[in-house]
């Protein structure tokens, strides 16, 4: 008997472009969501971008309540959670990095209410995803929310923010490879659900983004439009698998430890990149695609050794024979890696 169902969420508004921002409540409104908003930000894009979604409120007579989060914990989610409570607030507003719209994703998942996504960095792929990913102790929880039901990326002001946020988001989207990979390695060794449409979509947005390198510029707004256009595209893969896995595997595991061993030393996709160059070793070998990892991210500026991305030797090994345990996901890593073999993949891949 066939017994399969599935249930995809995907955002009903998908707005990217020049000056989109400035038609947020147009976009907001057509949702009919009710209640009062309640705007998720931190202190960057409440400056650059969250006052002027006020002010369009503002024109309607409405004010929404403003949260700021200084850091993505779970304390910060609940923080929103009592403040939407507080100010019966009717929907959440993410606008900023991962750490705003993570938080405001979370938050309105526990409230059950609508949350729209304004990403003011092309930084990652959760902009869209229907997960959350907050650290906690020594893990990480890649929690399942309910992914926005509008996302408004405005490449202006994405070609405004520094242009390491661009190149993380880049390389984010580029890990997708050795994501997929170990994926299906999953889906073979351990019966992981796995969908094929999903790894497929994961990485075509890989390849596209490759294969726009050359359009991907500091300065040109054009590259935020590809990179925008890439992670939503992401971010609907892990809506279609309902996990992560499309978009997270080894190199994830890799960055997640990082975060734990040297917290702020570089960007979330800036880390899971030099993980991929190294994970993809770990499945082709040393005359495997890693090579074409590594001049991916260097043709867009992205860090492809540990000395770009402010780490020592030490951390980088610590983080690459921990990486297994940091969460039940299974991967290329096996049980874990040891020093030697550490110490080989690294080298050979000139990370270290
Ligand atoms: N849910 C998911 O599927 C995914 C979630 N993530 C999560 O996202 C987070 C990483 O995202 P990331 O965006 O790098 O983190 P942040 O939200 O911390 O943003 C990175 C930095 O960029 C600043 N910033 C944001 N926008 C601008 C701008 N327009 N101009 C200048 N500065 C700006 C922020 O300032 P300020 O400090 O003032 O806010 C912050 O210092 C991690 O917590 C990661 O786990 C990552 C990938 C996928
Ligand atoms: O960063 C992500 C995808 O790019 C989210 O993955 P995690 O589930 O590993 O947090
Ligand atoms: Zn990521």
């Amino acid at each position: 008997m066939f017994e399969k169902s599935s249930w995809i969420r995907l955002p009903r508004n998908v707005l990217i472009g020049h000056g989109v921002l400035d038609r947020a409540v147009e976009a907001i409104d057509e949702l009919h969501l009710t209640g009062r908003p309640l705007i998720v930000t931190s202190p960057t894009p409440r400056e650059i971008a969250a006052g002027r979604v006020i002010d369009q409120f503002g024109d309607r007579g409405v004010e929404p309540a403003v949260v700021v989060v200084e850091e993505a914990s779970f304390e910060a989610v609940q923080g929103v959670i009592e403040a939407a409570r507080s100010e019966e607030a009717g929907y959440l507003i993410g606008i900023g990095g991962g750490k705003a719209i993570d938080i405001a994703k979370m938050a309105s998942d526990e409230i059950g209410s609508g949350f729209v996504s304004i990403p003011t960095a092309a930084s990652h792929d959760g902009i869209v995803s229907g997960r959350g990913s907050v650290p906690e102790g020594d893990t990480r929880h890649s929690v399942a929310a309910d992914p926005p039901v509008a996302v408004i990326a405005d490449t202006a002001v994405l070609a405004n923010a520094p242009w390491e946020l661009t190149t993380a988001g880049c390389a984010d989207i580029i890990s997708n490879y050795t994501a997929v990979k170990d994926w299906r390695l999953a889906n073979r060794l351990q019966n992981v659900e796995y969908s094929e449409y999903s790894a497929a979509l994961s990485e075509m947005t890989a390849e596209m983004l490759v294969g726009n390198a050359d359009s991907i510029k500091r300065g040109l707004e054009e590259s935020s439009w590809i990179v925008a256009k890439a992670l939503v595209s992401s971010g609907v893969a892990m809506s279609i698998a309902g996990s992560s896995r499309p978009a997270s595997g080894a190199e994830h595991l890799f960055s997640h430890q990082l975060d734990r061993i040297a917290p702020g030393r570089a960007l979330h996709g800036h880390q899971v990149g030099v993980g991929s160059i190294m994970v993809e070793y770990l499945h082709s070998g040393e005359n495997g695609r890693w090579s074409a990892i590594r001049d991916a991210l260097a043709s867009i500026e992205a860090p492809t050794t540990a000395d770009e991305l402010g780490l020592n030797e030490e951390e980088v090994l610590d983080a690459l024979t921990s990486a297994h345990e940091i969460r039940d996901r299974y991967t290329i890593l096996g049980n874990g890696m040891n020093d030697r073999a550490a110490r080989e993949a690294a080298t050979v891949t000139g990370v270290i």
